[in-house]
């Protein structure tokens, strides 16, 4: 029989979990200190817990964005673990052990790897080269099993083609304060939206952590991302 839905619910709140072939919710750790990851997972799903990792980034150095991303995410994910880890216990309040996911956005324009603007002034000449041009922005993704320790890592690369803003406006952009907090000084979500004419790729890549790929992470460490759908 069809259970009628109520505007309130949702087909999820009315679903018996305990009759899905899914293992037990796993608590979901974000080793990130990224207000706009958070809702990401919030938005497919996902209450994470969050643990900033601390991870100094200045001190890493690669010879390309991605990989430069990728050292970072797995730095960031194995910090915070290791935290967890030397707490004598990887398991979260629920007790179980918790799934950790570290992330790291960079951009890469012109041959130079590019994450968040060291000031306005740099923010001002990033977006009059960038302008009518286009870039890739990377997003590496680090998932650590804490019950195992085993890691899955994917760097996934989205480009971005910019409009032409007028100094005026990337004045104004930078003045908003916006750009200065964001790997490549704009988002597509924000303000920035309008001075980005089109991607081609994920865009939750752009945002900051790829949603699509970390159903697939999930899914290589036996853990259907549907699983960790937490009910109201
Ligand atoms: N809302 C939004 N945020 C963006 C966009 N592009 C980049 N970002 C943000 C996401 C991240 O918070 C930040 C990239 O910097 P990082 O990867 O180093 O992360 P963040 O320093 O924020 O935190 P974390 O190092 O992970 O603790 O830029 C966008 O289009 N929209």
């Amino acid at each position: 029989m069809a259970m009628a839905l109520n505007s309130a619910q949702s087909l999820r709140t009315v679903i018996d979990r305990s009759s899905l072939p899914f293992p037990a919710v796993r608590t979901f750790i974000l080793a990130s200190a990224s207000p706009a990851r958070r809702k990401l997972l919030a938005q497919a799903g996902i209450t994470a817990q969050t643990i900033v990792s601390g991870v100094d980034e200045s001190v890493v150095q690669a010879g390309d964005a991605g990989s430069l991303a990728g050292i970072l995410a797995g730095l960031k994910a194995r910090a915070v673990l290791a935290g967890l880890s030397a707490g004598g216990d990887t398991r979260a309040v629920d007790g179980v052990d918790a799934l950790v996911l570290g992330c790291d956005s960079v951009l890469g324009f012109a041959g130079e790897i590019l994450g968040k603007p060291e000031s306005p002034d740099d923010a001002t000449a990033r977006w009059k080269a960038m302008r009518g041009r286009s870039a890739v922005l990377y997003t590496a993704h680090c998932l650590i099993d804490g019950a195992t320790g085993e890691a899955v890592e994917e760097t996934v690369a989205t480009t971005i083609h910019f409009a032409e803003p007028s100094d005026a406006e990337i004045a104004a952009y930078v003045a908003t304060g916006e750009p200065l907090d964001v790997a490549g000084s704009f988002t597509i979500d924000g303000l920035g939206g309008a001075f980005v004419t089109r991607l081609e790729g994920d865009h939750t890549n752009v945002i900051g952590l790829s949603i699509p790929t970390l159903r697939l992470m999930l899914a290589r460490l036996n853990v259907p991302l549907v699983s960790l759908w937490s009910t109201p």
